[in-house]
């Protein structure tokens, strides 16, 4: 694996590409120049002992020779024929001892042909012995003196102990002495081995470590001829098994030459060469240890592994310090993008070192001061994002909370406003109340004069609601019309009280919305916790159930919550609960009340009104439920089956021959903005083969007046039909006179609370003329309601009332009964 630093990745690529060349290559010249050396050093060996085998050769040679000619010589061959008279001739003894001293031989003994030893300079006692029957015919004397007496040659013997020399070791060089080709004797030199150790241990050349080993071979061994240096005391008592010897001297004793670095006696490496001296008979090995001979080689494989030590240390060095150089400037780099990044954004590259890595702090500079700026400005746009954010959050929570209309909390705030407000008033004290605010009539005003001005009215409703609580009170927006205020801190119902009648006070003021003055009024429930609740729905239901009594009660007024009134919405329940299954069980039927012509004195039409027959309850009275039909909706089915009974009963009127010119129908707000009351009407007219004109329809004031604009549509489609519409209750509503001017209508109806008081009240009676007057005057047929008394039935005449309804003429009744009303007339 590739280290991971530069440093690493340098030293290791400088290694690879420098060092280890340098390894490989020095390694390889040292190996050469080691074998070189080597070569030289065992030729050097070698050299040496050619050199040593030759001076023993020629010394030997030469010995040979001086021998011969001493044998040849007078004094010696007189000495072997008469050798006492030789002896005493002082010139033959000062020659031989001259010859003793010039050549360091250890004695010189002259040998009759028949093997006596006539001779000895020594006189040791082999003197006057046969070498051939005598005590010594074994020695090497004896041998030498046989071989030379058979082969007439100079030659030397064996080394051996030599028992008249006390077993010195010698070996005698044996020169036959010849009168005129005739053996007569022969003369032996005896050489001590000391003799031969001046050049045996000649050691020129070689060091502290040489040395010249030499042996003989004694039957199956070895006999090492000379001292050696690890076995000082080894000439001619050292002896070792041929087969056990060293190499060198092993391959010499058996007559081969060599050299080589190779193991001596003692098992010490050493570069050898060894020789076989034919001359001795011997096996030489001239040696020198390994380490010595080598030592040259080995100091140059030192000194070559310290210089190149050194170089790899110091190409280490340098490229450590080169690495160093290069690094460093990138190790600040790193720094500085540490703190950089750690947020110290002073921080720069220091523009130092060799140039790429300059450039590369420069650009690295540049970048950084770009990012910085790219920071700023990004951080910069995250705040301002950030400040837009919490705006916009701010915008969203307070339009989650608020009413958008009013500015006032909502109704999801509300609740948890009167959460807060309740648990505060449970745990620390007095109670709270809550009053749920409805404007009376706001619909009208919103349909009659434009959602901005119902707007305006509401946001001036908002205001007046706040002035009139305190800051710590709540008032919110439930939607609509609706309002909702919590009064905290109150202690007794009167104080609430109080407040719901201030802010009844001055709601029920005129409201000045753009050039107009409008009149509108509260209707205020009033629910206290804990008395009503102690939960916000339980609080929220019960005020709202009071504003309806307050509602049901005339408007513009306040109620507090009570039990009943929850009996009273209970009731109501139940009542939309049977209206449901009233519709399916079919428990409506109609009744018919007539309507007199005044003029004719007779009936021309009838009134249909709803009666509802509970299997349980009894008859329940139309105040009671078309209020419940026409909030829940029910009311269309239930007009629908109205429409289709009384059309039903008028084509049966008709085909029985009665002269009931027509019948009328209530009609309530919901069914006439109804998407299919115009279709409805028209298909029914059709089924019964009905003229319009025996259909009238009857709306009240308030009806006409809650959705004018497509009321007044629908009212003009139903006159294009040809239908009679009629106003009911004319009087009581708001509308006005202006209003009815547009409404295609062609009949009103004097409300029966008018025609009550008359004839004797004053105000009635003025209502009643003004009304007919008015009517008449715009083309409009009255029919009056509710005429119960002649007098009143006389008034009505003299004011030339078209239509009388009521009591005096007859009470509603089942179409099955009306036969004999109608003949009564
Ligand atoms: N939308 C619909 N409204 C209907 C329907 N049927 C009835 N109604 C409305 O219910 C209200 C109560 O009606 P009802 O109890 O039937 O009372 C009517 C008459 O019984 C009563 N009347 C008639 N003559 C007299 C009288 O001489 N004295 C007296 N005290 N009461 C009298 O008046 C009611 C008829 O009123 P009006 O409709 O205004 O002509 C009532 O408002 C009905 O309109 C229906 O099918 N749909």
């Amino acid at each position: 694996m590739i280290p991971g630093s530069i440093t690493m990745r340098l030293l290791l690529g400088l290694g690879l590409l420098v060092v280890l060349p340098i390894l490989l290559l020095t390694s390889y010249m040292l190996h050469a120049y080691e074998q070189a050396m080597e070569h030289a050093v065992v030729q050097g060996m070698a050299t040496m002992a050619d050199q040593k085998h030759r001076e023993i050769d020629t010394y030997l040679r030469e010995r040979l020779h001086e021998t011969q000619l001493l044998s040849q010589s007078a004094q010696v061959r007189g000495t072997i024929e008469d050798t006492p008279q030789t002896l005493q001739d002082h010139e033959v003894q000062s020659f031989l001892d001259t010859f003793m001293q010039q050549t360091g031989y250890y004695d010189l003994l002259l040998i009759n042909a028949q093997g006596d030893v006539v001779f000895s300079i020594l006189e040791e006692d082999d003197l006057n012995t046969n070498l051939l029957h005598g005590p010594y015919q074994d020695t090497a004397l004896a041998q030498g003196f046989q071989r030379a007496r058979q082969l007439l040659t100079t030659d030397l013997t064996g080394f051996y102990p030599y028992p008249p020399s006390a077993d010195a070791v010698a070996a005698f060089m044996v020169s036959p002495v010849l009168h005129d080709g005739r053996f007569i004797g022969a003369l032996a030199v005896q050489l001590n081995l000391s003799l031969l150790e001046p050049v045996i241990n000649d050691r020129t050349g070689l060091g502290s470590t040489g040395e010249i080993v030499m042996a003989q071979q004694a039957q199956d061994h070895a006999l090492y001829m000379v001292n050696l240096r690890h076995i000082p005391e080894a000439a001619y008592t050292y002896r070792r098994e041929l087969s056990d010897i060293a190499p060198p001297m092993g391959a010499a004793l058996s007559g081969q030459g060599g050299q080589g670095i190779t193991l001596d006696y003692a098992g010490i490496s050493v570069v050898a060469a060894w020789r076989y001296v034919p001359a001795l008979r011997w096996g030489m090995v001239v040696k020198m240890d390994a380490a010595e001979a080598l030592a040259p080689v080995h100091q140059l494989r030192r000194l070559t592994a310290m210089v190149l030590g050194g170089i790899l240390l110091i190409t280490v060095l340098l490229a450590a310090v080169f690495a160093h150089s290069l690094i460093q400037p990138m190790r600040r780099l790193t720094r500085v993008t540490s703190e950089i990044s750690a947020g110290n954004h002073q921080q720069r590259a220091v523009e130092q070192g060799p140039r790429e890595l300059r450039h590369l702090a420069r650009a690295f500079n540049q970048m950084t001061d770009q990012l910085i700026q790219f920071q700023n400005a990004l951080e910069a746009r995250v705040t301002a994002r950030t400040l837009d954010l919490e705006h916009a959050n701010a915008r969203l929570h307070h339009l989650a909370h608020h009413d958008t209309l009013t500015n006032l909390p909502n109704r999801y705030s509300l609740t948890d406003r009167l959460a807060q407000a309740l648990s505060l008033s449970q745990r620390e004290g007095p109670g709270l109340a809550v009053l749920f605010i409805d404007m009376d009539h706001f619909k009208n005003i919103n349909d009659t004069l434009g959602h901005q001005v119902g707007d305006q009215l509401l946001i001036q409703v908002a205001e007046r609601l706040r002035d009139c609580v305190r800051d710590s009170d709540v008032v919110a927006r439930l939607g609509g019309d609706e309002f909702m205020v919590i009064l905290t801190q109150i202690n007794t119902p009167d104080q609430a009280g109080m407040v719901a009648h201030k802010i009844q006070g001055r709601l029920s003021k005129p409201f000045r919305i753009m050039d107009l003055v409008l009149h509108s009024s509260p209707s205020i429930g009033i629910s206290l916790s804990p008395h009503d609740g102690t939960s916000v729905e339980a609080l929220m239901k019960h005020a709202d159930t009071a504003m309806y009594q307050a509602k049901s009660e005339g408007r513009n007024t306040f109620r507090f919550f009570c039990a009943e009134m929850n009996t009273a919405a209970q009731a109501r329940m139940e009542i939309e609960n049977d209206l449901r299954q009233a519709l399916e069980q079919q428990q409506f039927h109609l009744v018919y009340q007539p309507q007199m012509d005044r003029q004719q004195g007779c009936f021309v039409s009838a009134e249909a009104l709803l009666r509802w027959e509970h299997p349980q309850k009894g008859l329940i009275p139309p105040d009671r439920f078309i209020p419940v039909a026409e909030e829940t909706g029910l009311i269309l089915p239930l007009g629908e089956w109205v429409l289709a009974e009384a059309c039903r009963q008028m084509r049966l009127w008709q085909q029985q021959g009665q002269r009931i010119e027509r019948v009328a129908v209530n009609l309530s707000a919901r069914q006439l903005v109804s998407d299919t009351l115009i279709g409805h009407v028209s298909r029914l007219l059709e089924y019964h083969h009905l003229t319009p004109d025996r259909l009238e329809l009857e709306i009240t004031e308030s009806t006409a007046m809650r959705e004018p604009t497509s009321s007044l549509r629908q009212l003009q489609s139903l006159r294009d039909l040809g239908i009679r519409l009629s106003i009911d209750d004319f009087g009581t509503g708001h509308s006005s006179l202006s209003y009815l001017k547009h409404l295609p209508v062609q009949a009103l109806k004097l409300d029966k609370s008018f025609v009550r008081d008359i004839p004797d009240n004053r105000n009635s009676r003025a209502i009643c003329a003004a009304t007919i007057t008015l009517a008449h005057t715009m083309g409009i047929q009255v029919v009056a309601e509710g005429v119960e008394t002649t007098a009143q039935a006389d008034f009505l005449g003299s004011l030339q009332c078209d239509l009388l309804q009521g009591y005096l003429y007859g009470r509603p009744l089942p179409a099955d009964q009306w036969a004999a009303t109608l003949t009564q007339v």
